[in-house]
């Protein structure tokens, strides 16, 4: 971490403290915080502490943690809402009333960026300060990393989430300019930066569906919630509301705070994870800007024919391939049904829909389909699995280079991909001592470029493990019966 990054966080530690958020486990507010010795640490339970491979900043174990137990606590006058930043700026308040048609989320990404505009002014200057300058989210990819996912819904997703922003800014630029931010704050960059942090830092509140922004609260990164989040629903009786089993932090009336607590057993060192929900790679994408290499809810989408569809009731995004190759339970039943001839559908339907298989035959064929369905789809690709990887470890070694002499000239002995990366780079760059810098902008573009094509790869390689899968289970099945 560089010096001022580690000033302003131990200077966020204190401020947090002074506001009563408290990682002490015992239920009594004002407790005496920030007595360690360490001044990264809240006190008890948890430092600010850098995981470079998994999610950077982050929170660690200052103790061996117990599942469920209570680790933040941060008490509402702390939470940034919209209500709360209206209520302190008569002007805010005012501008907001004349524009009813805003969203909520479109409306508190106005605020945030109206409160940066006080800079040291600003009550939240400390939290805002160390807030991350730039996000990957989709919103914010150039042409030239779209076209890197190369799948056609994931590009499509990337347009949309575009065109969706700049709409969503067109529309609240009125209100912007009556605020009279200043013209940095105004534009686009600025714009994607606001609502990249709402949708990546903020928190669920009853109160609000624009969510609230929650000091400390938003430094733990992220773990998929598992399969089954077992055991868990037992915590301290929570299993009868409506708070989601698959996220470890909601705001709690009887202590007036937003509670976070330990999702699983952690040994002390190590990093605490929260769940934010379930997502796949691509909406993490989307919302965060990171994805999972392992992740438990990632899907892969086939386009079936219109009749495979019309042949079960199972809803279209039930139908998918699980991230490890597996055919999803609806697909699988909605493959069989549509592979048994129409007028005996009816007769196997129940055996179809409870996961069974229907007859070896059956089986063979809606695994063969499958099976050549991925086929054709990687075939149809520009890249291949193994070129993917190539150009994975070249970009990790160009992440490194500071200067564009030693970047372009691995880039371009590589081939068209990179050589269309130089092209859409501009190679901004600035003259040092001879050499051409890195521009952070550059170093920007690189790393989406490495979000698109670790997106590719993992997609990829489900399909290559789904045909793997599909290939076994009909050899087996031709063994078994026909002793083929
Ligand atoms: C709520 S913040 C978490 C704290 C954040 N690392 C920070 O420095 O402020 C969410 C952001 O952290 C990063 N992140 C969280 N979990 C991650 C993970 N498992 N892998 C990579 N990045 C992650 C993403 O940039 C995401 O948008």
């Amino acid at each position: 971490m560089e010096e001022e990054e580690s000033k302003n966080l131990e200077k966020l530690v204190k401020w947090a403290a002074n506001l009563g958020i408290t990682d002490s486990s015992s239920s009594t507010t004002n407790q005496n915080p920030c007595l360690s010795s360490s001044s990264s640490c809240l006190s008890h339970t948890l430092s600010v502490s850098n995981f470079p491979e998994n999610g950077g900043r982050g929170l660690s174990a200052l103790r061996d943690l117990i599942k469920g137990d209570l680790i933040l606590r941060v008490p509402k006058p702390a939470l940034m809402t919209r209500q709360h930043l209206m209520e302190h700026d008569h002007k805010l308040f005012l501008a907001l009333h004349n524009h009813p048609s805003l969203s909520s989320t479109q409306v508190f990404t106005v605020c945030l960026l109206y409160e940066v505009g006080k800079g040291r002014s600003s009550w939240w200057y400390t939290y805002l300060v160390n807030l991350p300058r730039s996000y990957d989210v989709l919103a914010g990819f150039g042409e030239f990393e779209k076209q890197a996912l190369q799948v056609d819904d994931a590009i499509w997703a990337a347009e949309k989430a575009v065109s969706k922003a700049e709409l969503e800014w067109k529309e609240a630029k009125k209100l912007m300019e009556e605020l009279k931010l200043k013209p940095q704050l105004v534009s686009f960059r600025a714009w994607i930066w606001a609502s990249a942090t709402v949708s990546s830092r903020t928190m669920h509140i009853e109160w609000d569906d624009a969510g609230c922004l929650c000091p400390v609260g938003d430094l733990f990164n992220y773990a998929a919630p598992g399969e089954e989040p077992k055991g868990f629903e037992d915590v301290k009786g929570l299993a009868d509301d409506s708070r989601s089993l698959l996220t470890d932090g909601w705001f709690e009336e009887d202590v007036n705070s937003y509670c976070f607590y330990a999702r699983e057993n952690y040994k002390k060192g190590e990093q605490v994870l929260l769940s934010y929900g379930t997502y796949t790679n691509l909406e993490l994408l989307e919302h965060y800007g990171f994805l999972l290499n392992e992740n438990p809810n990632d899907k892969v989408f086939v386009s079936l024919e219109p009749n495979m569809y019309s042949s079960s009731s199972w809803p279209k995004d039930s139908q998918y391939i699980h991230q490890n190759g597996k055919p999803s339970f609806a697909l699988l039943s909605a493959l069989r049904l549509w592979a048994t001839p129409p007028h005996q559908r009816r007769s196997v339907g129940y055996l179809a829909y409870s996961g069974c298989q229907l007859s070896a035959d059956n089986e063979i064929s809606v695994m063969k389909w499958i099976s050549n369905k991925c086929h054709a789809i990687l075939k149809n690709l520009p890249t291949s699995i193994d070129e993917d990887i190539l150009l994975l470890s070249t970009i990790n070694k160009i992440q490194d280079y500071s200067t564009l002499n030693e970047l372009e000239k691995v880039l371009l002995a590589f081939g068209s991909e990179a050589c269309t990366f130089l092209e859409a780079s501009g190679l901004q760059s600035r003259k040092n001592g001879g050499e051409l810098l890195v521009s952070r902008k550059t170093k920007l573009l690189i790393e989406r470029w490495k979000l698109a094509v670790q997106w590719r790869l993992g997609y990829k390689r489900t399909l290559a493990d789904c045909i793997s899968y599909c290939d076994d289970i009909s050899s087996s099945l031709s063994r078994r019966n026909y002793g083929l």
